[in-house]
């Protein structure tokens, strides 16, 4: 999608000469990392932390040098996607199931960058399904937890049998009627034993690369 490309591509411009790079996962980002390699060609040098298994792949690929899981200790610049944003800039994040490792990453990050289309801007995040991983043993008790919260379930699934993670966890797509606060709710979430991460990133963008009405990339920040 061309709006993906231009939103990723301009990401790129932020990332200097020794910069320690988070990088996101999915196809929005997915030409962040691309521009990235060009980039490189040219002269640029910085090293990426890749926030999931498919991300660690691309940027294998691209001969882009990563930091090795042991050695990460800090990060200049976070870059990803997002799922859903809400006008506080409340982030809603998984579809593709790497909420994990990307919160992490987005929360250790200096500075955090997200690319979108703007399909992506929703006035009510209740509209959008929140992934919630959570670890397999006991995942029946977790899961009724989690809908003591308010929220309907559902395993997600992938060729009929349970998603696995990179981390060898389940997600739950949690659908909540309404979210008066998405702070709380995130916190809420997190403390329930067996829940490893969820998708609702509370203050953490401080950029957003999206495009306008007219269809020309724009830069959004709090
Ligand atoms: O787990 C996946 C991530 O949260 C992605 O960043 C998110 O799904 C956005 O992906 P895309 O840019 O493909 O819409």
């Amino acid at each position: 999608m061309e709006s993906k490309r231009l939103a990723g591509e301009k990401a790129a411009e932020f990332v200097k000469d020794g910069m320690v790079v988070g990088l996101g996962t999915g196809s929005t980002v997915y030409y962040t990392i691309m521009k990235l390699a060009e980039r490189m060609k040219q002269g640029l040098v910085f090293k990426g932390v890749p926030t999931s298994v498919e991300t660690e792949k691309i940027a294998a690929r691209l001969g882009i040098p990563l930091i090795s899981k042991g050695e990460i200790n800090k990060i200049d610049l976070g870059i990803d996607g997002a799922d859903a944003i809400d006008p506080d800039f409340v982030l809603i994040k998984g579809g593709g199931g790497a909420l994990l490792r990307e919160k992490i990453v987005a929360e250790a990050a200096d500075q955090f960058i997200v690319v979108a289309d703007p399909g992506k801007f929703v006035p009510n995040l209740a509209d959008v399904e929140i992934p919630v991983e959570v670890i397999p043993f006991a995942s029946e008790l977790t899961e009724k937890h989690l809908k003591s919260l308010g929220c309907h379930t559902k395993l997600r699934v992938n060729n009929n049998t349970a998603f696995i993670t990179d981390n060898g966890n389940y997600i739950l797509d949690c659908k909540f009627e309404e979210i008066k606060n998405p702070k709380e709710l995130e916190t809420q979430i997190l403390r329930i034993p067996g829940v490893a991460e969820n998708g609702l990133f509370t203050d953490m963008a401080n950029k957003i690369i999206t495009l306008n009405a007219l269809g020309e990339v724009v830069i959004l920040a709090k």
